[in-house]
């Protein structure tokens, strides 16, 4: 995915990793916003500790960027248990899986980020795995393979996906707890740029905080990394403190407009309107003419720009809305 995008809701660069790492919140009590979620979370984590068992497995999606991987890890942490982490496209084969299985101690977590990615014969493998805690295996090759079952220790299994709605029936309905990670609200995201702003030891107002928060486009990554620009821009300019001046600014010259929106948003939405009056338009002709992958533009742009009203769905392709229209001053079009 395009990396550059510097509100990209994307997983961070090798060298903001370790940034990342130390914003990340290590409990549930740290954990800003997604009230829902997690007060039914904190019931299941509390039950199965009480009973001495593992965590029934868990479900996370929604957009990139809201807090899929850390609330893993938060959960390992309220466990009190190991976790190891991996992706669906990293386990290629059902060796790699059982050799993954094999690590676990009882109750521990594995972690499968993009899990919508992982190949048919490594899910079908789970499948006894997470109901059972076994596998069948076949050891040897030719006339002296035979099957081995290889029984498991208890464990959980902590999926994230962008994309629930590609997972098949027969794997989604195995998971006892399926979460959906939902935007921010503009008040938790000002908690979290504050928050931020503490480990970094950056002086920041209200207002600025605020305005961060209103531009981030309801997530965490995002309020995070145009916290850390922003940052940036306050020092050259020798500002004692990150005021809704900077803020404006710096967002300015970093081409995020007053709703949060990015150059590709924007180019996303004129493109409807110019071309195509508004829409309907389908999802790979769009991607085609705006120069993105399909995939990136359902994951990462589509669902805030829907989210917002100014994107809609038909049957027949993706349209835009008056408010769209009227956020980028265009006259709208009724015919
Ligand atoms: N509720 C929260 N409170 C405070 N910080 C948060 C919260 N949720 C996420 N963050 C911060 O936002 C950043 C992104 O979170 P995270 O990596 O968990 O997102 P993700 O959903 O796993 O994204 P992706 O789908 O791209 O893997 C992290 O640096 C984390 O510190
Ligand atoms: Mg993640």
């Amino acid at each position: 995915m395009d990396d550059n995008r510097i509100i990209s809701g994307d997983s961070a660069s090798h060298n903001e990793e370790s940034v990342e790492k130390s914003l990340r919140p290590q409990y549930l009590s740290e954990y800003i916003g997604q009230d829902q979620l997690k007060s039914e979370l904190s019931v299941y984590i509390k039950a199965a500790k009480q009973r001495e068992e593992s965590l029934d497995h868990v479900l996370l999606y929604g957009p990139p960027g809201l807090g899929k991987t850390t609330l893993a890890m938060i959960i390992a942490n309220e466990m009190d248990v190991g976790i190891k982490t991996t992706s669906g496209p990293a386990i290629e084969k059902p060796g790699d899986l059982v050799a993954l299985l094999n690590e676990l101690q009882p109750g521990d977590i594995l972690f499968i980020d993009e899990i919508h990615r992982l190949p048919k014969v490594v899910e079908e493998m789970l499948y006894s795995a997470m109901e059972d805690f076994y596998v069948d295996i076949v050891v040897g090759q030719g006339p002296t393979a035979h099957p081995v079952h290889f029984p498991l220790p208890p464990f959980t299994l902590v999926g994230a996906t962008t994309r629930a709605g590609i997972l098949s029936a027969p794997f989604r309905d195995r998971f006892g707890i399926v979460e959906h990670m939902k935007y921010y609200e503009t008040k938790d995201l000002e908690d979290i740029v504050k928050r931020s702003a503490e480990i970094f030891h950056a002086e920041i107002v209200t207002q600025g905080a605020h305005e961060i928060a209103r531009r981030s486009r309801g997530t965490p990554r995002i309020a995070n990394r145009l916290l850390k620009r922003v940052r940036d821009f306050a020092q050259v300019y020798a500002k004692d403190n990150i005021d809704v001046e900077i803020v404006d600014h710096s967002l300015g010259m970093l081409g995020v407009d007053d709703e949060g929106l990015d150059s590709t948003d924007i180019k996303l939405l004129k493109t409807m309107i110019v071309y195509y009056n508004g829409g309907p338009v389908g999802l790979n002709t769009l991607a085609a003419n705006i120069g993105e992958e399909t995939d990136t533009i359902a994951e990462m742009y589509e669902p805030y720009l829907l989210q917002i009203g100014y994107l809609k769905r038909t049957a027949r392709g993706r349209m835009v809305t008056e408010a769209a229209y009227k956020h980028l001053n265009y006259p709208i079009n009724n015919n």
